[in-house]
């Protein structure tokens, strides 16, 4: 098939590389021309394991030639569907914000108004239950002037893949949701995901646009709630004097809990959990619904980094002295600190007048743009030299393996968010649940 798909970013630049790997021909439009520009080299605009290799197997000179990337919306006119890769950000009181959805839609819209024969539009961004049915559609059949269901078609394919390991989750997925409130559409999508389906036999899920919508707040809200119950597990196991790893490795057996999300520490962050979980609770409220569990699984996680910075009080003043900030990216294997939980770490030492000496392998130039002001470190060695404390936010590897780094540290206190390294003689460790 041929497909578009809008927006060139985490989502965006994966899933069109992933498609193009799938055999289909790929437009991949975003306004931002240096990223397009990256892509048409067969590079990646984001740092994401397997991205590098696919874009230089199916962009850039002597590949395939199956994915280009453009400015350009009219390209998409030569193509079968279009796949809405935007993002769907915050409003200040937690609710979504559609605006660059809407906006995207205007383009997409007015750029289907040339268009003669049919065309499926899928969403594929995160969106509150109604909003294909009740935003965007409205939106491209005004600025298209065409009708749904008997121009175009609409559905709804949410996508459940996790930065770091995105190209793996989205070409060996645990489902594939679709959508759609027409048949053609819905027709569209499988024809889009039988190459999928025959390679991996993952289960399809079909439903209605709405629904799909709501599976991915379902998932995404289990899996944030999963990690804050075993996160106010484990703070009640560090108080009795129970460590947290070995309750949740037996827990785990149980086919019912299971084993994954159940590593307790420092609490969720990146660019979905905590901005879907403040979107549906925001969205549960307008509807006079008070979403308890959500609410206490937020409250739970946004403890935990003040937790991390109270044990260190208890061992030592850091007032002008130096601390190791360990970890910038919410999590190992990306690049990405939106909602990382070194951001609210990092503020409660700047309040407490401490020195910043922060490392990460390769998320440090993002985390600049937070916070331009502390010193960042070359390497983790530099970071502890001399620090009167270090701080563990994210488990790099190159963070696993510290060991005799920490001696070289003015005073050697530990305060592991992570569980990433080993109690031993000679520092001072706590850990944040065990
Ligand atoms: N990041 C993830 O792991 C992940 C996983 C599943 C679902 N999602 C959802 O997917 C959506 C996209 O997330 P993301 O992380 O890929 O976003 P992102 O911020 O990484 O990328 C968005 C891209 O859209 C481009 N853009 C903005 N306005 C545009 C327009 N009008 N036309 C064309 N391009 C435009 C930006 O330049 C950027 O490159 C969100 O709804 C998110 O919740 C994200
Ligand atoms: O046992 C665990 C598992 C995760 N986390 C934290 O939870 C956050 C999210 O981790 P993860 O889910 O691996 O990363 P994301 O890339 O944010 O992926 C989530 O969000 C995506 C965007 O919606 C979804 O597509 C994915 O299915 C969903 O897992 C990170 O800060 C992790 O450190 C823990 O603290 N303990």
């Amino acid at each position: 098939m041929h497909l578009s798909v809008v927006g060139s970013g985490y989502v965006g630049t994966t899933i069109a590389a992933c498609f193009a790997d799938l055999g289909h021909h790929v437009v991949n439009i975003d306004i931002d021309q240096e990223t397009v520009d990256v892509i048409n080299t067969g590079e990646a605009p984001i740092h994401e394991d397997g991205l590098p290799e696919l874009l230089k197997k199916h962009a850039g000179s002597n590949s395939t030639n199956r994915l280009r990337a453009t400015t350009d919306y009219a390209e998409l006119l030569d193509t079968d569907a279009t796949f809405l890769c935007l993002p769907t950000p915050q409003n200040d009181d937690g609710s979504i914000d559609l605006s660059i959805m809407e906006a995207g839609a205007e383009q997409l819209g007015e750029t289907l108004a040339e268009k003669n024969d049919w065309h499926t539009v899928v969403v594929k961004s995160t969106v509150v239950p109604g909003s294909t049915e009740d935003e965007i559609t409205p939106i491209l059949e005004r600025e298209s002037n065409k009708t749904t269901g008997e121009d175009f078609g609409v559905g709804m394919n949410p996508e459940f893949l996790r930065e770091g390991t995105a190209v793996h989750d989205f070409l060996d997925p645990d489902k594939i949701v679709l959508g759609a409130d027409d048949d053609r559409a819905l027709a569209d999508m499988h024809e889009v995901f039988d190459p999928l389906v025959e390679r991996t036999q993952a289960p399809v899920v079909e439903t209605n646009t709405r629904t799909a919508e709501m599976i991915k707040y379902a998932n995404n809200s289990f899996l944030a709630a999963k990690v804050s119950l075993i996160n106010d597990i484990g703070n009640i196991c560090k108080e009795l004097g129970v460590d947290a790893y070995e309750v949740a490795d037996a827990i785990g057996l149980d086919d019912r809990i299971g084993a994954q999300f159940l590593r307790s520490g420092l609490g969720w962050g990146g660019s979905c959990f905590p901005k879907d979980t403040a979107a549906i609770r925001a969205a549960a409220r307008q509807h006079d619904y008070e979403p308890f569990m959500l609410d206490a699984a937020t409250e739970v996680n946004d403890e935990q980094p003040k937790r991390l910075l109270s044990f260190m009080d208890k061992h030592v003043d850091v007032t002008n002295k130096r601390v190791a900030v360990l970890g910038l990216a919410f999590k190992p294997g990306t690049d990405d600190v939106r909602n990382s939980r070194a951001i609210p770490v990092i503020e409660g030492l700047q309040q407490r007048g401490a020195e910043i000496a922060a490392y990460d392998p390769i998320a440090a130039e993002n985390m600049g743009e937070h916070f331009p002001d502390i010193q960042y470190a070359e390497s983790p060695a530099a970071a502890l030299d001399g620090a009167s404390a270090a701080l563990i936010v994210t488990d790099w590897e190159e963070i696993t393996s510290l060991d005799e780094e920490f001696d070289a540290m003015a005073t050697p206190v530990v305060i592991d968010g992570r569980r990433a390294i080993d109690r031993r003689d000679g520092i001072v460790y706590e850990g944040l649940t065990w």
